[in-house]
Formats: C-alpha cells, structure tokens, sequence
C-alpha cells in the first residue's frame, strides 16, 4: 500500500499562551499543499516494526514519527503480524512543513487500513495527537483552523485556486527552540484570525493574503535574515504575499497565476538564496487516495 504524507503551510500563525505542560496554545489556519512523501507499507511474517528511509541523516529507529505512529496502533490493537515500511521524502527536514507529522499521519491510515482496525477519522486524530500537535490536522487535511495545541480541528471551506511557491533556506529550525524563544509579552502584531475565517467564507484571496501573520516570523527572520531576502524576492516577482510557514524556516509565496509564480521560481532559483525551490499548488482532497 502506497500513500502520500502531503505537507502543510499556515496561512496565519497566532500563539497564544503557554500551557502548565509547556505546551503552547494556538489559533492558525492550516492548508494543505501539493507536496508530499510517499509511505509504502506492508505485512512481513515475522512479527515487529521495519522502517527504511532514502536519507541517512533522518532516524529510522523508534525515533522516527512514523514508526511512533505504527506502533502506538499495533500495540494498542495487539496487532501480531509485522510491519515494514519505507518512506521516501520530499518534503524538507525541520522546515515547518510537518513533514515528520505527515508522515506520523500517512502511518496511522495506513496501518488502520492495513490491518482492517475499523478506526473512524477521528478516532485516528485522536490518537495523532500523542506522536505530535500537527499529526491529528494532518490526517483531517484541506483548509482548516487549529486551536488548542494545534489538535483541535476545524474544515473550512476550500480557498480558491491559487499557486503556492516554495523556498527553503539552507539552515534548519527547531520547532521547540522556536516555542521557547518566544516571548508573548512582546509580539508586536497578531494575526486577524477572525477575518481571515470571514475572508475564507467570501473565497476572497487578496483579502485573505492581506492578512497572513506568523507570530514566529520575527523572532526567526532576525535570526536568519535570509528568510526577508526570499520573501521580498517573492513580493516583487509577483506574490500576493509571502510568509514563513510554521517555526521556519521556510518561506511560501502565494499567486493567483501560475505563469508569474514560475517566473518567480527562475528568479528565486538564480538567486541562490533558496536550497530547495518547489511550484506547487494547494490541495483539498481529503481522502488519502
Ligand atoms: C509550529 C507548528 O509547525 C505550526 O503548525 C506546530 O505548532 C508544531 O507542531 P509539531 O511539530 O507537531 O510539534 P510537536 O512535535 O508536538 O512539539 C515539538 C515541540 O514544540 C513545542 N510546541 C509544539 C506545539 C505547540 N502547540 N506548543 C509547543 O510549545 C513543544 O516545546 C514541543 O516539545
Ligand atoms: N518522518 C520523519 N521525517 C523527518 N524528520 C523526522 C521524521 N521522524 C522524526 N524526525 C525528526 O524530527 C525532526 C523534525 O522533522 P520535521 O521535518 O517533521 O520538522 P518540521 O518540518 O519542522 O515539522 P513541523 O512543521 O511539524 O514543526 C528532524 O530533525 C528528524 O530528526
């Protein structure tokens, strides 16, 4: 069984307070882009967990989110027959595009279907968010906004067509460090979550894009300065507005044409400021085909 682990953007990133357990609370609107890892799974007849992996420098152990994902299923369903799986990524390591969590979210359907345990969707985000706040809105997918941890779901209506450019500076962000480096007293500006849930409604892209915040943005960007250079390279080769997804440090462009979003790739990859250019668009399906 193959399936596709697809990565995400935030369209707004809000924090909004620390948690006695040291997590954060949140308000973000998530959205599901044409970019993904692909998860082959089967049954082996000895019993256990094997995992592969196409690069070395991403664990393949217990520490990997997909052998998590496998095998809080199986032990919780005393599933005898073994498992092995290989993962093939795309999707860029520590880039803020829930790569590992999407995966951890490919693995839980798949083992459900693999091994017939009847779980509902939900009853799968349920269990998702104990490998990671992300891994439940990546099994659910589509336009959405997450509260709580991240784990408390909401599907909003599926934006417009719009292309999505993505570029991934050479340099890698902790999404904890990010969360502890935070200070909450002085983020100067928080997303308008609200209106952009109204502008979702009115499928009004420009509006919508006017919006996008990511309270993590400066903190990173003071960090790595590279992070403005791509964004603004983004903004003048014709992006309705560019933002770091997640704790960064990638930054994603979004067009409503996808000529001039092509055109912004070249410049983007001529530039050298990027180590990783994608075009893509965003995805609504939500049914793991
Ligand atoms: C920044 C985002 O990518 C935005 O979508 C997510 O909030 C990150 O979610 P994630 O990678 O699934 O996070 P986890 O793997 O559960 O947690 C990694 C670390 O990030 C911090 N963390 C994460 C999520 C959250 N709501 N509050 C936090 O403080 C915690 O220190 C945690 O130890
Ligand atoms: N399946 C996986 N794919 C990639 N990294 C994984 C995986 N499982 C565990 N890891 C470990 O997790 C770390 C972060 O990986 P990941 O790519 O998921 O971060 P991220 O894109 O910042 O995620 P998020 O946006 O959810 O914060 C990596 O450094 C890696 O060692």
């Amino acid at each position: 069984m193959r399936l596709r682990a697809m990565a995400k953007i935030n369209l707004g990133l809000d924090v909004l307070r620390k948690r006695e357990d040291g997590y954060h609370e949140v308000r973000m609107i998530m959205q599901t882009i044409q970019m993904y890892d692909l998860l082959d799974i089967r049954k082996k007849s000895e019993t256990g967990i094997v995992l592969s992996t196409n690069l070395p420098y991403v664990p393949s152990d217990e520490r990997n989110l997909v052998y998590k994902a496998a095998k809080l299923l199986m032990d919780e369903f005393d599933v005898k027959e073994g498992l092995s799986m290989k993962l093939t990524k795309s999707i860029p390591v520590a880039a803020g595009m829930a790569g590992g969590s999407s995966d951890a979210a490919a693995a839980f359907v798949g083992v459900n279907r693999l091994f017939r345990l009847g779980l509902s969707e939900e009853e799968l985000m349920k269990r998702a968010v104990q490998v990671g706040a992300d891994v439940p809105y990546c099994v659910m997918r589509g336009t959405a906004l997450a509260e709580g941890i991240g784990e408390k779901l909401t599907s909003l209506p599926g934006l417009p067509r719009c292309y999505v450019l993505v570029g991934k500076p050479g340099i890698n962000v902790s999404t904890k460090l990010a969360y502890d480096n935070l200070k909450l007293d002085s983020i100067q500006k928080h997303p308008d979550i609200d209106g952009m849930l109204r502008d979702i409604e009115n499928q009004d892209l420009k509006s919508l894009t006017s919006k996008m915040e990511n309270v993590f943005e400066p903190g990173i960007i003071r960090q790595y300065p590279v992070i403005q250079e791509i964004k603004d390279l983004m903004e003048a080769n014709g992006a309705l507005k560019a933002m770091m997804s997640g704790s960064g440090p990638t930054v994603f462009g979004i067009f409503d044409d996808r000529a001039k979003m092509r055109e912004a790739a070249e410049v983007l990859k001529q530039s050298h400021l990027a180590k990783t250019v994608f075009a893509t668009q965003i995805y609504n399906r939500k049914d793991h085909a």
